[in-house]
């Protein structure tokens, strides 16, 4: 049994995590958010699970690796730098990085990348998300995770193959690229549908959220794997088996 430490606690997903801690028969070691006691929570917990804010995550990392102690990091938004202080706390302590802990969107990610290995660039693929109102950032870390199955697959980098954002005259979508849309409103959980458009016809692989209870039940089983693991970076495919 672990004792499972939340940051972002009174959040949506802090809330769904405080339930699926308890229905895995984990124990809750507390949680905090902004201006919580951070170096407290770190002392009374086996592990952490973060999803929180961008701008806490230096903070949470390096308090994780000052305690010794491992880090679920669920939070997404995530910039080249965060990723950089991902792999640094990595080098100390087990981390868990991922935009999105449920099996089924991870087993997407496994279908993108399969697909895109065996379509080639006269397939084009696009991206489109869904998320509640209240989200604040995009693509989402789900997008963001497709897109880079779907540019690993091709043998492509993600970074010089995207579109995202278009509006106005954009010219025409560039061969080989992967496209990114966003969608925000009412109360949707998250959609991703991945879309491989080619001559007259179309693939469409997608997974729908039909709540927060699989993102929660994910966390805790990523925690449950991470306690006892060896320092370095970790993501979802590898706590699953896929
Ligand atoms: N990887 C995954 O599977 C999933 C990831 N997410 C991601 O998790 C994050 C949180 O989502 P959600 O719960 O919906 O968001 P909410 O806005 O509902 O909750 C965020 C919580 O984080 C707290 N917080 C903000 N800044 C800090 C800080 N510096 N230190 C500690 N706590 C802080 C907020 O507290 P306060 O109100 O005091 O600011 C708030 O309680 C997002 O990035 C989201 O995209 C969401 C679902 C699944
Ligand atoms: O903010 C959310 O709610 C979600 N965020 C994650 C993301 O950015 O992909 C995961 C999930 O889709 C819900």
């Amino acid at each position: 049994m672990s004792r499972i430490g939340i940051i972002g606690s009174a959040g949506a997903m802090g809330q769904a995590l405080v339930q699926a801690i308890a229905a895995a028969g984990e124990t809750h070691a507390g949680g905090i958010d902004k201006d919580g006691d951070l170096a407290a929570l770190v002392s009374a917990s086996d592990v952490l699970v973060d999803f929180s804010s961008p701008a806490a995550l230096e903070a949470n990392l390096d308090a994780a690796v000052a305690g010794n102690v491992p880090i679920v990091v669920g939070t997404t938004g995530l910039e080249e730098r965060h990723h950089f202080l991902v792999d640094q706390a990595a080098e100390s302590i087990p981390v868990l990085q991922t935009g999105n802990t449920s099996l089924g969107v991870n087993m997407l990610v496994h279908l993108v990348r399969e697909a895109a290995l065996r379509l080639d660039e006269s397939w084009d693929i696009e991206i489109l998300e869904m998320h509640h109102r209240r989200k604040v950032d995009a693509p989402s870390g789900t997008a963001l995770m497709l897109g880079a199955a779907a540019a690993e697959g091709r043998g492509i980098a993600i970074e010089h193959n995207s579109e995202r954002g278009r509006d106005g005259i954009t010219g025409a979508r560039g061969r080989g690229a992967i496209g990114f849309a966003s969608l925000r409103g009412g109360t949707v959980a998250g959609e991703h549908s991945v879309i491989m458009a080619g001559e007259d016809e179309r693939i469409v692989l997608s997974h729908s959220a039909e709540n927060r209870s699989i993102f929660a039940r994910g966390a805790v089983r990523a925690a449950q794997w991470l306690t006892g693991q060896a320092p370095g970076r970790y993501d979802m495919a590898k706590v699953l088996g896929l």
